[in-house]
C-alpha cells in the first residue's frame, strides 16, 4: 500500500492557475471564508451547491486562492471526451457511474483518496440542482456516507453566479454566456462555511447517512443564503433553457 500523501499533478495545479485566469476575465469572483490550515491537504470532503456547469470552474478558482487543490467527482461522460477524460484521470479526479452497478465503485476510489489525505470534492446534489428558485435539493446520500465512513470533516461551500455565466445547457448557449460575461462581469460569490457537524459516529445506524445528508444540505442552504441577499425566492437571473424540477425539493427557503 502507499502510504504517501497525495500530491497534486502539475496538469491540475496548471489548470487550477487557468481557472483562476479565466473566472477573472469572465466575472468579478468574490471568496469569503477559508478552510483551516490544518485541513488544506485532507482528509477533507467539500460538498457545494450545483448551480450551472461552470460551477466547477468558479471552484477551481476559489480553491487557487486557498492552497486547496480538490480532487472532484464527477460524473463518467467527462471522463469519456478525448483528451479532457484522459486529463480528469491523470489530475486525480474521480469518476462516478450514476445510474448503473458500478456506482458503488466511486465512493471506494473516494474512500481510498481521502485515505491517502486528499481534499474531495462533492456536489451532494449529485446533478446540477433543478429547483425552481436555485435552492439546494435534498441530497444524495454519497456524501455523507463517504464522510462517516472515514471519519473525515466536511465543509460546506456556496457560490452564487455562476449561472449567470454558463446555461444549464451549455454547450448550447455557452458563447452568447461568455459574450455576456465578458461584457458585464458578473458578480460570482462562494463562501468556505464551517465545518458540519454530522451528528453521527458511524455510518452503521439505520438512517445515518440520510440524517446526515439533511445536515449537509442544510448547512449549504445556511451558508448560501447571505450570498444572495435580494435573491430569496426566483433568481434575478433568467435562463430559459433550464428545466425546473420542484419534486426533490429539500425544504422551505430560510428566513
Ligand atoms: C480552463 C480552466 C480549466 C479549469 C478546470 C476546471 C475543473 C475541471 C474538472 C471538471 C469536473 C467537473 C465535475 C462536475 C461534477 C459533475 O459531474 O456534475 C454533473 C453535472 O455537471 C451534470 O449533471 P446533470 O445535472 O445530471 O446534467
Amino acid at each position: 500500500m502507499n502510504t504517501s500523501t497525495w500530491q497534486p499533478p502539475l496538469i491540475w495545479r496548471a489548470a487550477l492557475l487557468l481557472a483562476r485566469g479565466l473566472v477573472g476575465l469572465l466575472a468579478r469572483l468574490e471568496v469569503t471564508g477559508d478552510v483551516p490550515a490544518h485541513l488544506r491537504r485532507g482528509p477533507l470532503v467539500l460538498v457545494a451547491n450545483h448551480i450551472s456547469p461552470f460551477d466547477p470552474v468558479v471552484m477551481a478558482a476559489a480553491c487557487q486562492t486557498r492552497g486547496i487543490a480538490p480532487r472532484i467527482m464527477a460524473t463518467a461522460g467527462l471522463f469519456r471526451v478525448p483528451v479532457f477524460g484522459a486529463a480528469m484521470r491523470h489530475a486525480g479526479h474521480i469518476r462516478v457511474d450514476r445510474g448503473t452497478s458500478a456506482v458503488h465503485q466511486a465512493l471506494d476510489d473516494a474512500a481510498t483518496a481521502v485515505a491517502r489525505g486528499s481534499v474531495i470534492l462533492i456536489y451532494p446534489e449529485g446533478r446540477i440542482g433543478l429547483d425552481p428558485g436555485l435552492w439546494p435539493e435534498r441530497g444524495k446520500t454519497g456524501a455523507a456516507r463517504l464522510a462517516l465512513a472515514c471519519g473525515a470533516p466536511v465543509v460546506p461551500v456556496a457560490q452564487w453566479g455562476a449561472h449567470e455565466v454558463l446555461p444549464y445547457q451549455a454547450p448550447r448557449g455557452m458563447l452568447r454566456g461568455i459574450a455576456r460575461s465578458l461584457w458585464r462581469r458578473p458578480v460570482i460569490r462562494l463562501h468556505f462555511g464551517t465545518p458540519v457537524d454530522l451528528g453521527e459516529s458511524s455510518a452503521a445506524s439505520p438512517g445515518a447517512a440520510r440524517r446526515a445528508t439533511g445536515r449537509i444540505i442544510d448547512a449549504l442552504t445556511d451558508t448560501l443564503a447571505p450570498l444572495r441577499p435580494d435573491e430569496p425566492d426566483l433568481p434575478r437571473h433568467v435562463d430559459p433553457g433550464r428545466p425546473s424540477d420542484p419534486s426533490r425539493a429539500h425544504r422551505r427557503r430560510p428566513g
